[in-house]
């Protein structure tokens, strides 16, 4: 922590991916696929090729190329020029995309949630609103051998997206397109058989003809989602996934779409639009989640707008969820968010593995000049008042003395910091040496944190315990590490 003056921004999901470490190297796809090479741009002679972006041709021949050269895919045959994606249809970029596969294979390996779905590693999937492209079945059945339900609304997305399917047979048995309708008669499901080259592969297709929702979920809590069904109603009563996860129409309106001049991904109406915009239609699939809860191990959206996330996180807990998990994917210089939750109980961490230390600090470096030490300190106050714990701001010594019960503490391990018991009970306080009012009883945590100045833009932030011997002690760190998260992701991200 601290250090250098500059703050790289990390691509990819926070840790890097492979697109981050090792960027498409243009000339050499353009030797490798003619059919690029026109694309190519030089800004002078000897410099590395790159292409326009805001060339709708030129994107989605590069997403083409990438996907077989890198991921053995065939998109839009190469060969078939009349097998193209619809002109204007969202044209994915592929390491955008593999951010998102990235992260949640992270999620799902790393076992927060026991695995009760799928054995192997070899995961199970629902992707809402799966496009022409049907990218994310595509790429997370080619790198990890995921299988999929990929849906979609529109009859065009369905088409492509089977066709998509069918032209890699290799995978295409792991990837199930389902047509979402809103009207009211039982599901039927068919599998269609196809040719593609010399080989019959099979694409299993459903029509999911749902029965209306029940009233208060369209009319009541979705007053902005008036769309068809996203998983209620999509979603058989027999299926278990390990994820779902959602590019969702991120927009209100075409206008708010067209915004961004400095890239051509297309993009129609019905895929980029939604009443209420991506809120509204993740707060549809949050609401759905409830009446899900045991079905999904894990439920995922992207998010386009960072105000989003916040008001999208808060939406969480108060329906219930066991966990919440977030990150921030960077592409260039475009942020997007990733939001997961679950209802599932996390498997709790043995407190004896965490590190018992009595002091440990971070430092957030490259805050925006409003962002002072004040700021933040209220900031740390808000944080640990909000979930229930007993704070005192004091800001002329830029501390805040925090205390939890064994309770308290015994949820934070369960990774479960929103039940903590908001009834702290107050009993009468001992004057610490430094000064600080609080309960030093062995079955408390107390803890301190100070905010200083170092640099301007640069705050360190410490921790100390107060009583290193009390009997939960262990639960510090992890406190600790989530305080770094949630204001790492307050005020140290591109804002939206
Ligand atoms: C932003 S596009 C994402 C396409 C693709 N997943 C990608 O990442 O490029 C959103 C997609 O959601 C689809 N969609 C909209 N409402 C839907 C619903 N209720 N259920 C399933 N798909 C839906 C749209 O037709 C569109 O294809």
């Amino acid at each position: 922590m601290g250090g250098s003056k500059k703050r790289k921004r990390n691509e990819g999901q926070r840790g890097g991916t492979v697109y981050s470490e090792n960027p498409p190297d243009f000339a050499l796809l353009a030797s490798l696929y003619p059919e690029f090479h026109p694309f190519l741009q030089f800004s002078h002679p000897h410099s590395r090729p790159t292409i326009d972006w805001t060339d709708f041709n030129a994107t989605r021949q590069l997403t083409r190329v990438l996907l077989h050269h890198r991921h053995a895919l065939t998109w839009f045959s190469l060969s078939l020029i009349t097998q193209w994606i619809p002109d204007g249809h969202l044209c994915p970029t592929v390491p955008n995309r593999c951010n998102y596969i990235h992260w949640l294979q992270h999620l799902l390996s790393s076992n927060i949630i026991r695995n009760t779905v799928s054995s192997d590693g070899k995961f199970r999937g629902f992707d809402i609103g799966t496009g022409a492209s049907c990218i994310y079945p595509l790429l997370g059945a080619s790198l990890h051998g995921w299988s999929f339900v990929g849906s979609d609304v529109t009859d065009v997305a369905i088409e492509w997206a089977e066709r998509n399917v069918n032209s890699n047979p290799h995978i295409s048995q792991l990837i199930e397109i389902r047509k979402v309708q809103d009207n009211a008669s039982a599901p039927c499901v068919e599998v269609e058989e196809s040719v593609t080259g010399d080989r019959i592969t099979l694409c299993r297709s459903t029509d999911v003809e749902v029965a209306p929702l029940p009233l208060d979920l369209h009319s009541c809590k979705n007053r902005n989602y008036h769309g068809p069904p996203i998983l209620v109603g999509v979603v058989r009563g027999d299926e278990n996934f390990d994820f779902c996860m959602c590019n969702p129409p991120f927009f209100e309106s075409l206008e708010e779409a067209g915004l961004n001049p400095k890239t051509s991904c297309g993009g129609t109406s019905r895929e980029m639009v939604c009443p209420g915009g991506e809120r509204a239609f993740i707060t549809r699939i949050i609401e759905d989640s409830t009446q899900l809860t045991e079905q999904f191990r894990w439920f995922t959206s992207m998010i386009g707008k960072k105000s989003n996330l916040k008001y999208l996180t808060s939406k969480l807990w108060e329906v219930g969820v066991a966990i919440v998990k977030t990150t921030e994917f960077v592409q260039g210089r475009t942020s997007r968010w990733g939001l997961a939750w679950s209802f599932l109980t996390p498997i709790q961490k043995t407190p004896i593995s965490l590190p018992n230390k009595k002091n440990t600090s971070f430092t957030l470096e490259g805050l925006q000049r409003q962002h002072g030490a004040i700021n933040l300190l209220e900031a740390v106050n808000s944080y640990f008042s909000s979930h229930g714990l007993f704070c005192t701001l004091n800001t002329s010594s830029f501390t805040v003395d925090v205390a939890a019960s064994k309770d308290d503490c015994d949820s934070i391990l369960r990774n479960e910091l929103h039940i903590i018991n908001k009834s702290i009970n107050c009993q009468p306080t001992q004057k610490t040496s430094n000064g600080s009012s609080l309960n030093l009883s062995s079955e408390r945590l107390c803890f301190r944190i100070s905010v200083f100045q170092q640099i301007p833009g640069t705050l360190l932030v410490k921790g100390s315990l107060q009583d290193r011997n009390c009997a939960v002690s262990g639960a510090f760190s992890v406190i600790f590490q989530k305080l770094e998260e949630a204001l790492r992701n307050n005020f140290c991200t591109k804002s939206a």
